[in-house]
């Protein structure tokens, strides 16, 4: 029996394309089903003034495919060195949708990013007064720190002291991991929200590490317990405005996936739609679907819902997908979901 849902072509609000012949090669992935993307900026060097931002967007939108509509929404990486005034006049002329906050060493490329918080205070205070999100990466990085519970340490640590000595500062809480996560991003009102990854919703930390160790599906944060996965799917397709998607789709060549230091990062930009169409009709939640990848994001930045939709298929086979991507950078392996997919976006 085949069965379809017609929804909002969707956005991603947490995204990487790297640049070069890596972005040359999985920008497709993505321009296939969404509209739009919040690009990261964790670049080598990261994107971190709005005249390096407007260089980035010029070099993704010449690597679009022929008739792709797709339109990146740029972030500046923010460094204790970022100029208040070059935020303001990157938000200014529209070039702009958020700002970056990754603590040094959090992640993939972050050791330009923030020590002390003093030292971006006239930022944050810019942002609020304009009313620029800061998008962040919500992990400490104090060795004593057990990894597993970084991001529950950074929410009473530095998220809930930061936003209470920034009042109006917009906050979207990237990549949550824990059921601290959603309850925090619950809580906060209308001027913080939080994504939520695909594969946050698919695996648990045993799926890295039973059985053998899986790199592929390494990523920061990592994933935690069951029970945080579960608070994720409950959160994710609760419809409620303060969760939207965020894939963090974050493609590394297989060599550097796996190696003896392997990259954090999953790859999901392919198969996201008909994996979250799965998630969702699981959990009895299909007609919410629609809320978490198209509706809330949009509102939460501003910005209209696209005009166009997408229809979704489910058929009785399984549909296949590739299972690498194979770029001029080298190959990049597909997310694997564990279970077959008989969802898939009608072309
Ligand atoms: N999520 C990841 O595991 N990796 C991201 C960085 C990030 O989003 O933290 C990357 O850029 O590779
Ligand atoms: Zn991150
Ligand atoms: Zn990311």
């Amino acid at each position: 029996m085949t069965q379809q849902i017609i929804i909002i072509r969707p956005d991603d609000w947490h995204l990487h394309l790297r640049d070069g012949a890596m972005l040359q090669g999985v920008l497709p992935e993505t321009a296939r089903h969404f509209a739009r993307a919040i690009i990261m900026p964790n670049l080598v060097p990261p994107v971190v003034t709005g005249a390096q931002a407007s260089a980035y967007r010029d070099r993704i939108l010449a690597a679009l495919p022929e008739g792709a509509q797709f339109e990146p929404l740029m972030t500046l990486y923010l460094t204790e060195g970022t100029d208040p005034a070059d935020v303001r006049a990157a938000h200014a002329s529209g070039l702009v949708k958020a700002v970056k906050l990754y603590p040094a060493g959090a992640t993939t490329n972050s050791h330009g990013g923030v020590r002390d918080f003093d030292r971006v205070r006239a930022v944050l205070e810019t942002m609020a007064e304009i009313g620029l999100p800061l998008c962040v990466h919500g992990e400490v990085t104090t060795p004593e720190v057990d990894i597993f519970d970084r991001e529950a340490v950074f929410i009473d640590t530095v998220l809930d002291p930061l936003r209470r000595a920034t009042p109006g500062l917009r906050v979207v809480m990237e990549h949550i991991t824990t059921e601290d996560g959603v309850a925090y991003a619950r809580a906060g009102g209308p001027d913080l929200a939080a994504t939520i990854t695909t594969h946050h919703l698919v695996i648990n930390r045993n799926h890295l590490l039973v059985g053998g160790i899986k790199p592929h599906y390494y990523c920061l944060p990592v994933a935690k317990r069951e029970k945080h996965r579960l608070a994720l799917r409950a959160a994710a397709t609760s419809g409620e405005a303060s969760f939207f998607l965020g894939t963090d789709s974050a493609p590394h060549v297989d060599a550097l996936k796996e190696h003896a230091c392997g990259c954090a990062g999953c790859f999901t930009a392919t198969n996201t739609m008909p994996i979250l169409a799965h998630v969702f009709e699981d959990e009895g939640a299909l007609d919410r679907l629609e809320a978490f990848t198209s509706r809330n994001g949009p509102a939460f930045y501003r910005l209209p819902v696209n005009e166009t939709t997408i229809r979704m298929v489910k058929q009785d086979s399984a549909h296949t997908y590739p299972d690498k991507i194979l770029t001029e950078a080298g190959p990049v392996t597909v997310f694997d979901p564990g279970f077959p997919l008989h969802w898939h976006v009608e072309a």
